[in-house]
């Protein structure tokens, strides 16, 4: 069995704070790996204008992930899917002698109930909400928490999660990393150049 987190993000670009969230919840939940889910294409970032092309969000999480467990992918491209309900459905059924916890930044919490199905991904697998700078209180007051409240699990006993039932929910702290890709780009608005180069060499992401 192996224990895999997934981290799903828009990744434009990918930053050390995804790097560093990962290797902590690595060591918080005992995880074999975690999974960067590429997306292509949050669905609540459809309008947003800049967002960059997949492919070199991809190649700026292969570079910020190298020399870690962090497998990053494109998968839902192959899946089809855009929602997280239904990817992690479809990942459940493809990699039956895994098991997988959804990993999320305090942010999204704040509006995992404008997520489709979100209280059926919290059936489906455990979550783990990294706690983000200036997030806090918008996290515990979000919406959703009206009903995830009572599924908190003490995060002392996060590396017990795969014994969990669910739904269920840690909350978890660790150094706190201002880091964000809004800021990324509005400081290096033309950040997807450097990966032109790259992509012309390692054109297609590898699948899980
Ligand atoms: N510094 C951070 N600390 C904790 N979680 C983070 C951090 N940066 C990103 N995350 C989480 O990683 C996941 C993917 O994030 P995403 O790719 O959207 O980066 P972002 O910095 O939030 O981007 P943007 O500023 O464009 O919204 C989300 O669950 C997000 O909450
Ligand atoms: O399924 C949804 O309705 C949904 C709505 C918003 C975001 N998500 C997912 O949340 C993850 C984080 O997205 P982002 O853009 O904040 O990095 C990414 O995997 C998205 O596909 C999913």
């Amino acid at each position: 069995m192996n224990r895999i987190g997934i981290l799903g993000g828009s990744f434009n670009p990918a930053h050390k704070g995804h790097r560093a969230i990962s290797l902590a919840a690595i060591d918080a939940l005992g995880l074999d790996e975690v999974w960067w889910l590429v997306s292509p294409g949050n669905p609540l970032k459809e309008k947003s204008g800049d967002m960059a092309p997949l492919a070199a969000r991809f190649a700026s999480a292969r570079k910020m992930a190298r020399y870690a467990p962090i497998r990053v992918s494109a998968i839902e491209v192959r899946l089809g899917t855009r929602y997280t309900v239904d990817t992690i459905v479809k990942l459940r059924r493809l990699y039956p002698k895994n098991r997988f916890i959804w990993l999320m930044g305090s942010d999204n919490l704040a509006q995992f109930d404008r997520w489709k199905g979100w209280r059926r991904i919290a059936r489906e697998v455990p979550i783990a909400v990294a706690a983000r700078p200036g997030y806090d209180h918008a996290a515990l007051a979000a919406p959703a928490m009206g009903w995830l409240r009572r599924f908190i699990r003490p995060a002392n006993q996060a590396m017990r999660w795969t014994k969990w039932r669910m739904p269920a929910l840690v909350l978890l702290r660790f150094r706190l990393d201002p880091t964000s890709a809004t800021r990324l780009r509005a400081a290096d608005p033309a950040w997807q150049l450097r990966f032109v180069e790259r992509l012309g060499h390692d054109p297609e992401p590898p699948t899980l």
